[in-house]
């Protein structure tokens, strides 16, 4: 308890360098979370901070969450055998406190921290409960926020404009918009954000993204937040100030659980619980401040000029033994080290609730839940209208994209039309003009599977928080991609299609434009399936090999049999037909060559004069149109299904996590 001083007198020394505005209005900066004018951490000052949140606190009508786990294991199967991460470890996190999990690097705080968030389950074994009783994922999920590690934020978007999709989808029709914009306003206040709503997310600094992030979650006000390492990257100052901010937020009768690296002596005072974790044991849990005559219980003695959080690092990483002894005094976190009062250390007295009164509101909340069936906070429709207008906008306003995609459609139409240069109306060279339309299949194949190969894997990792988080369903969000893709990828599609018909010398007749337009588009939207499907489960390298590589033996089964249309095999052409750009260049060619006068003849004798020919000799003879365009329709179905589940798989650690273990097991018994 000795340095016990010290560390009060480096909060009230450097708690808050940035000056003070302790009751936050409209146009308050940053300095919002700070205290009264001097540099003392006081009392009032979180007590003003607090009641900046007054409409917010106003809808909570949710139960504080007290979570308890108990002998919980985390074992990882791979193909070398079964390896333990969690080691029985057991702990308890309250209401109004703030908990930071503390341990070496590769310790097992971050698989601790999605174990209790409910992010992995798969391969876990204990006891969880909340508020006494079993924990129920579809209740607990609605109850907790989890801010992870690498959090993206949706770019091209402001802060304020972030924080009213955030409000609309969580929020639903709960509250009016009138109540929505002031739980916005506030948490925008409180956390310093207020000045820089109208700044786009990617302009923020680290320590303000941070900051947004939580603002984000605390639109519905979760009784429980987790945060993974919500400090790392951040400055000294901001570090500060996104932890006084949790504990502000702790104060009102929330649970906060946050894993940190290495905090600062002030820093780790600042924090109610600590729980230290070293090679998957638990070595200590209780307050902050009796850790270190915890350590010297153990005879790791704390020199009193020594940051106590560095010190049990230190001691955990040179001593082996370290870790067994402290988790044998702990009892692996079954024994917890408590102060009399969480207020021992000043500041707003935390919301506490008895036991008691916390298990009847739960009870009454969880019974609440159970008779509603709807899983979000608004209908698929409501997250289909808000997330539709959400990527317009930011299609919209990626106006760089939009250019390059525009010039790549008319520099290769121009290219193409240029290559083939009046050849549509020539009997002399029909197979060129077959050429031109593998030109065009092979343009839509490339083009829209490649965008979604490169930019589909960073939209997953923006994807990972909103969906874990309960905003919308997947499909919801999936149907809203497809559709907000589908203006640009059809003007684009039928400007590259205008362009090349044209140059090419086709028959200016619109029907057969129309049906060459078609083929053209429903190629495109096949494709983008495609790529969806390969942009979801691989990353962008890995993508960028898998994507072109399914590609090509697509399209060599596309083009097999021309020259000798009569003659394919029956095995080939049942491979043919799983390749969905044969129904795309057949496509192409029933518009150009069906019902069509024969073409014109500029020498002695044109062998592919009547277009019947030149159809049966690509092995297209008995094609018909309308199959080609039901062909693209259910691979595009297929794609689409494909890219669904392989974007669940890679949201869904538990997912992913059953099915490697399935695989490992599929190893093992082979
Ligand atoms: N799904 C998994 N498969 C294999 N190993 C895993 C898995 N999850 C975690 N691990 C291993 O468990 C150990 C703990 O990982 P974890 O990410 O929890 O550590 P950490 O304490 O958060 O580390 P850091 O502070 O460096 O982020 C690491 O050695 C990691 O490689």
């Amino acid at each position: 308890m000795s340095n016990v001083p010290l560390v009060r007198r480096a909060i009230a020394g450097a708690a808050f360098a940035h000056g003070a505005s302790s009751n936050p209005s409209p146009g308050a900066d940053d300095s919002s979370l700070n205290h009264d004018g001097g540099n003392q951490w006081t009392p009032a000052a979180l007590e003003r901070a607090g009641s900046t949140l007054k409409a917010l606190n106003r809808m909570a009508k949710r139960p504080p969450v007290h979570l308890l786990f108990e002998d919980v294991s985390f074992t990882v199967s791979s193909h070398k055998g079964e390896r333990r991460i969690l080691h029985n470890v057991s702990g308890e996190f309250r209401s109004g406190e703030v908990t930071c999990i503390l341990g070496p690097s590769g310790a097992g705080k971050s698989t601790l921290l999605n174990i209790l968030a409910g992010y992995m389950t798969n391969g876990v074994n204990g006891v969880i409960t909340v508020n006494g009783h079993s924990r129920d994922m579809r209740v607990f999920k609605k109850l907790s926020s989890y801010i992870m590690q690498d959090d993206m934020l949706q770019p091209r978007l402001s802060v304020l404009e972030l924080m009213r999709i955030a409000a609309n989808l969580k929020l639903g029709a709960e509250l009016g918009r009138a109540e929505k914009e002031l739980i916005i306003e506030e948490i925008l206040q409180t956390l310093g954000l207020w000045n820089h709503k109208d700044t786009r997310s990617e302009h923020l600094s680290g320590g303000q993204s941070k900051r947004l992030s939580v603002a984000l979650e605390l639109v519905n006000n979760p009784p429980i937040i987790f945060l993974d390492e919500p400090t790392t990257g951040l400055d000294i100052v901001s570090i500060r100030q996104l932890v006084v901010l949790l504990r502000l937020l702790s104060r009102q009768g929330r649970t906060i659980i946050c894993t940190v690296h290495q905090p600062s002596a002030s820093l780790f005072a600042l924090f109610d619980r600590v729980y230290v974790l070293a090679r998957g044991l638990c070595c200590y849990q209780g307050a902050s401040p009796l850790l270190v005559p915890y350590l010297a219980e153990a005879n790791y003695v704390c020199p009193t000029t020594h940051n106590p959080a560095d010190f049990v690092l230190e001691t955990l990483l040179s001593d082996v033994e370290a870790p067994a002894r402290l988790s044998e005094q702990c009892q692996n976190g079954k024994l917890c080290r408590k102060l009399d009062r969480l207020t021992a250390r000043g500041g707003r007295k935390p919301v506490l609730h008895s036991d008691e009164s916390i298990q009847r509101i739960f009870v009454e909340h969880v019974a609440k839940e159970q008779t509603q069936k709807m899983e979000f906070a608004t209908t698929f429709f409501t997250q289909f209208i808000i997330l539709s207008k959400r990527m317009f906008l930011q299609n919209k306003r990626n106006s760089m994209s939009l250019w390059i995609q525009l010039i790549h459609h008319v520099i290769s139409a121009s290219l193409l039309g240029s290559i083939f240069f009046l050849v549509g109306n020539d009997a002399n060279a029909p197979i060129v003009n077959f050429k031109f339309c593998l030109s065009c299949v092979v343009f839509f194949m490339y083009t829209y599977i490649m965008i979604p190969v490169l930019l589909f894997p960073p939209e997953v990792r923006m994807l990972r928080r909103e969906y874990f988080n309960r905003y919308y369903s997947l499909k919801a969000y999936y149907a809203a991609l497809t559709f907000s893709s589908l203006p640009v990828m059809i003007t684009l599609g039928l400007l590259f299609l205008m362009i090349c018909y044209g140059m090419s010398g086709q028959l200016l007749e619109w029907d057969r434009f129309l049906l060459f337009a078609v083929s053209g588009i429903l190629t495109a939207v096949c494709s983008e399936g495609l790529g969806l499907a390969v942009g979801s489960a691989f990353s962008v390298t890995n993508g960028s090999i898998i994507g072109p590589a399914t590609a090509a033996p697509l399209l060599a089964l596309c083009c097999y049999g021309m020259g000798f249309g009569p003659y394919i095999e029956s095995s080939m052409k049942f491979l043919m037909a799983s390749s969905y750009l044969r129904y795309g260049l057949s496509g192409f060619s029933l518009a150009l060559y069906s019902d069509r006068q024969p073409m014109e003849c500029n020498v002695d004798f044109c062998l592919y004069a009547d277009p019947k020919l030149i159809l049966r000799d690509v092995g297209m003879g008995n094609d018909k149109y309308i199959v080609q365009v039901v062909g693209l329709l259910i691979f595009t179905a297929l794609h689409r299904t494909l890219a669904y589940f392989a974007l669940r798989y890679r949201l869904t650690a538990e997912f992913s996590n059953k099915f490697m273990t399935y695989i490992s097991k599929v190893l093992k018994h082979r």
